[in-house]
């Protein structure tokens, strides 16, 4: 009877991670197979109304005291519906059930039939196709009709074998046949697929169907693939470090981006992995040993990038990646199966009152999903984790706070003196600590002064992605409208219903300016086309932003068309919004200033 006693348990646990984390959880092993004991969670899930009805209807739940409502769907489940039937000799759950077996084979046919099908296989053929299209298996339905996949992404670790060996030689991959497109993966009848989206975009990284799990391959144990989301791949190809060049990770831990920056500078170049929490260190270092990166990787473990100064051997680097902190608004939550929301029988059908266990199982639903953590300790290793994302606060006030923090890694990278590129990316969907940060510190004095801008979608190795950052994000830039275009057009974004394993954004910041006097706080024209400092052209500027914002907003049409006081109302609307950007954009400036200001005076302070 364990298999449905530990079925139970698992249904009545808040759930904190995916329903085959939870299963396959090495350090609390169950007594029953783990793969039958998620066959017979998932098999319930899928088939539970009709399980529900014809329990409820039989009146079992009334006659047998000792059967729970969660109890009684398990074992219906496979009474009715498992080849071998109840998977075990003997007992009183058993038993309680058989005494009802033609009852509940009879209402499971009256069930049956109310839904239109003649027999079994009609029934589950369509339970099965409606769960492929609807459930969390890969494939999600948006509210808007839009159907998105979720796959497994895997990045080919190039520092131990290569895209080739992986998917033809390994016995992982090797019965795997490849398809143009990520839907035929999901809906076309072989099971074995993979989708390759080539070097164009995504070098070395594919993605299977999230039903297959590789975790106990030989591949996966030897750190030959790593389990990391395309999106978390994209800084590290956007950077595009040469080979031999040296590489600063600033926010390293877990580290997934740290071993893909070593594989692409390979044996003879350096990446410095600075991670300030110690705990979140020792997961980097592992996985660094893991990827066969220890002689490229040196780790700066309870380090603070912005304390690395001149004198430490990370200064000299040329080429920087900064994934800080982040709210993780666009993180999926992977959770394959949602048991929460299993619906249970009840006793007392005619009351339509929710059952006890289901009234405890909501309390308990809305405590936990504040606090659900979006990865388990596996995908820790594997998986971009952003620790800020458990407390899910995204108010105003958490974004300014997370946003200050972003600008102060960016600003303090941009002092680097041999720095070329730094690419700044959040697996955050806000606008606040994207395109806003962007604006923030362009708009500093640091990036004028040293000729930081933005790289042109045309120059960097993801021109090719479709969704760019949002020019109308980007207000506060005190630049021409054509050059915030630009700006935007050089910013990624990747949308949580792209398919690439969640929302992400990610923009490289390039050195224009190549001239060292301008590093002494030289304030001439850097002949930057990004940013201006000059005031007259910063009034200027402004006012081009604001017409632009009038069209974009569809104003200047309209007018014509209306009413005169309605066009007052605008009018004074649009003076009103004027004024308020500029306040907020001067509020931002005072802001990011200070937060320069106290920047530079630690780093007095530390030097
Ligand atoms: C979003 S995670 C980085 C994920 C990582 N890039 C990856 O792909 O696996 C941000 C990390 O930055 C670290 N961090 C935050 N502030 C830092 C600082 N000032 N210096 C160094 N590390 C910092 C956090 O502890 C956290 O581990």
């Amino acid at each position: 009877m364990s298999l449905y006693l530990e079925a139970a348990a698992i249904l009545e646990s808040p759930q904190t991670s995916s329903l085959k984390a939870i299963i396959y959880n090495p350090s609390k092993p169950f007594k029953s197979p783990q793969s039958k004991l998620y066959a017979l969670i998932v098999e319930t899930l899928k088939f539970q109304d009709i399980l529900k009805e014809v329990v409820e209807n039989s009146g079992i739940l009334k006659l047998e005291r000792k059967l729970t409502p969660l109890l009684s769907i398990l074992l219906t489940h496979d009474l009715l519906l498992a080849k071998s039937g109840i998977a075990t000799s003997s007992g009183p759950l058993k038993d309680a059930i058989l005494r009802h077996k033609a009852r509940l084979n009879a209402e499971f046919t009256r069930a049956r039939l109310k839904r239109g099908h003649g027999d079994l296989k009609s029934l589950t053929d369509a339970i099965n196709a409606e769960h492929i299209r609807e459930s969390e298996d890969g494939v999600t339905k948006t509210a808007t009709g839009l159907t998105t996949f979720n796959p497994r992404w895997i990045r080919v670790n190039t520092l131990k074998t290569t895209m080739e060996a992986s998917l033809s030689s390994s016995p992982t991959f090797n019965s795997f046949q490849e398809v143009s497109g990520m839907s035929d993966m999901f809906f076309s009848d072989v099971v074995r697929k993979y989708y390759y989206p080539k070097a164009e975009l995504l070098p070395s990284i594919f993605a299977i169907h999230p039903s297959h799990d590789i975790t106990s391959s030989e591949l996966y144990k030897s750190g030959k693939i790593i389990l990391q989301s395309a999106s978390s791949c994209l800084p590290a190809i956007m950077l595009d470090p040469p080979k031999g060049s040296t590489v600063v990770d600033g926010c390293a831990a877990p580290g997934n981006k740290t071993t893909h920056l070593a594989a692409l500078v390979g044996d003879t170049g350096k990446v410095f992995a600075v991670e300030r929490d110690r705990r979140r260190a020792d997961i980097l270092e592992k996985m660094v040993a893991k990827a066969g990166a220890e002689k490229i990787v040196t780790i700066l473990k309870a380090t603070d990038f912005t304390t690395i100064t001149e004198g430490h051997p990370a200064w000299s680097a040329s080429y920087l990646l900064l994934d800080p902190s982040c709210s993780g608004s666009g993180i999926l939550q992977r959770i394959d199966w949602d048991i929460s929301k299993l619906n249970l029988p009840s006793s007392d059908v005619a009351s339509g009152q929710p059952s006890k266990s289901s009234r405890k199982r909501k309390r308990e639903d809305q405590s936990q999903k504040a606090s659900m953590s979006t990865a388990t300790t596996e995908e820790q290793e594997g998986q971009q984790v952003a620790e800020e994302v458990q407390d899910g606060d995204t108010s105003k006030e958490r974004l300014q706070s997370l946003s200050d923090f972003q600008v102060a890694i960016i600003l303090h990278a941009f002092s680097f003196p041999n720095a070329r590129r730094i690419t700044y990316s959040t697996c955050s969907i806000h606008a606040e600590e994207n395109e806003h940060v962007v604006a923030r510190v362009l708009n500093s004095k640091i990036a004028k002064q040293r000729g930081w801008g933005v790289q042109s979608r045309e120059d960097n190795p993801l021109s090719t992605w479709h969704r760019r950052g949002l020019a109308k994000e980007l207000s506060d830039l005190t630049v021409t409208p054509e050059e915030r275009r630009r700006i935007a057009e050089g910013c990624v974004r990747v949308n949580r219903t792209d398919s690439l394993g969640g929302g992400f954004f990610v923009v490289c910041f390039i050195r224009q300016a190549n001239n060292d006097s301008l590093l002494d706080g030289d304030t001439g024209s850097l002949g930057v086309a990004s940013v201006q400092g000059n005031e007259n052209y910063l009034q200027e500027g402004e006012d081009r932003i604001e017409v632009e914002d009038q069209e974009w907003n569809g104003f200047s049409d309209k007018h014509t068309d209306e009413t005169p006081s309605a066009v007052d109302t605008q009018d004074d609307n649009q003076l009103s919004r004027k004024r308020k950007k500029r306040k907020s954009s001067k509020d931002q400036q005072i802001r990011t200033e200070k937060v320069n200001r106290q920047f530079q005076k630690n780093r007095k302070g530390w030097s």
